[in-house]
């Protein structure tokens, strides 16, 4: 089957800054990817071109053999970094909200999703801890039934017990004929669910490999490598 993503000598940059320099990748249909990288390195801006909301400086990106435009973002499900729900809504209405927004929101398996997560349709928004938010924008993000999932940093700033939450949910409600690209900087608590990791470093892409590679032929665990690439 043919890739899910394409992206061909990527340049990216915000007036003189240069956020991605010469970035070519693809990504292979029911692949869990993590894109990480330390702070400023340049994920979030992979995932908007990626998404569709930023336009790179030069280079071109395909979703399923397609140049990003209208047609790819009915197959990529976007969750930022910043929550997308409105704070006077309760659960039930950021539900609505995206049941309403897009054809593709499959309500049941957002029902089912937010069961798992123990979020309550009645909560509203506002009210939720900083980990119960994360957990609803994902199960948001799950509930579309896209090609490829884009998930900007989904376990920052939660504690350790929500974050095993949010990752057995990522493995439990993805469907594997679509890929998952997840950034973080948070590696050790995330490695597990990866097939494969990409690194970028100022905006570079300095590695990408298997993570069972990395285990045979280097002996490294995600982590491991991780620190030595990034290491002051
Ligand atoms: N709108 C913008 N205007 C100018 N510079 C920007 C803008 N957005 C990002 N940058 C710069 O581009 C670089 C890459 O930023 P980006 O947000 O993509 O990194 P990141 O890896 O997602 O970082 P973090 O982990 O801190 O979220 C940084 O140096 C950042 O300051």
């Amino acid at each position: 089957m043919s890739n899910i993503l394409e992206l061909n000598q990527i340049n990216k940059t915000y007036g003189n800054k240069k956020a991605l320099s010469n970035i070519t990748l693809d990504i292979a249909p029911g692949r869990i990817v993590g894109l990480l990288g330390s702070n400023g390195s340049g994920k979030s801006t992979l995932m908007k071109l990626v998404a569709g909301l930023l336009h790179p400086s030069s280079g071109t990106i395909q979703v399923t053999g397609k140049p990003v435009g209208l047609e790819t973002k009915a197959l990529v499900s976007f969750m930022p970094d910043r929550p997308l729900t409105e704070k006077w809504m309760r659960v039930r209405d950021a539900i609505a909200y995206y049941r309403d927004f897009y054809v593709d929101f499959d309500e049941e398996k957002a029902r089912e999703m937010l069961d798992f997560m123990n979020l309550v349709e009645s909560d509203r928004v506002r009210h939720l801890s900083k980990g119960m938010n994360e957990r609803l924008q994902l199960t948001l993000a799950l509930s579309r039934k896209a090609r490829l999932y884009l998930l900007d940093e989904p376990i920052g700033g939660v504690d350790p017990v929500a974050r095993g939450k949010i990752l057995d949910a990522i493995v439990k409600f993805y469907d594997e004929d679509s890929s998952l690209i997840i950034s973080t900087h948070l590696v050790n608590d995330i490695e597990r669910i990866f097939d494969e990791v990409v690194f970028i470093r100022e905006g570079e892409l300095v590695m990408r490999e298997e993570v069972e590679t990395l285990r045979l032929k280097y002996g490294k665990s995600v982590d491991e490598m991780f620190k030595e690439v990034y290491a002051e």
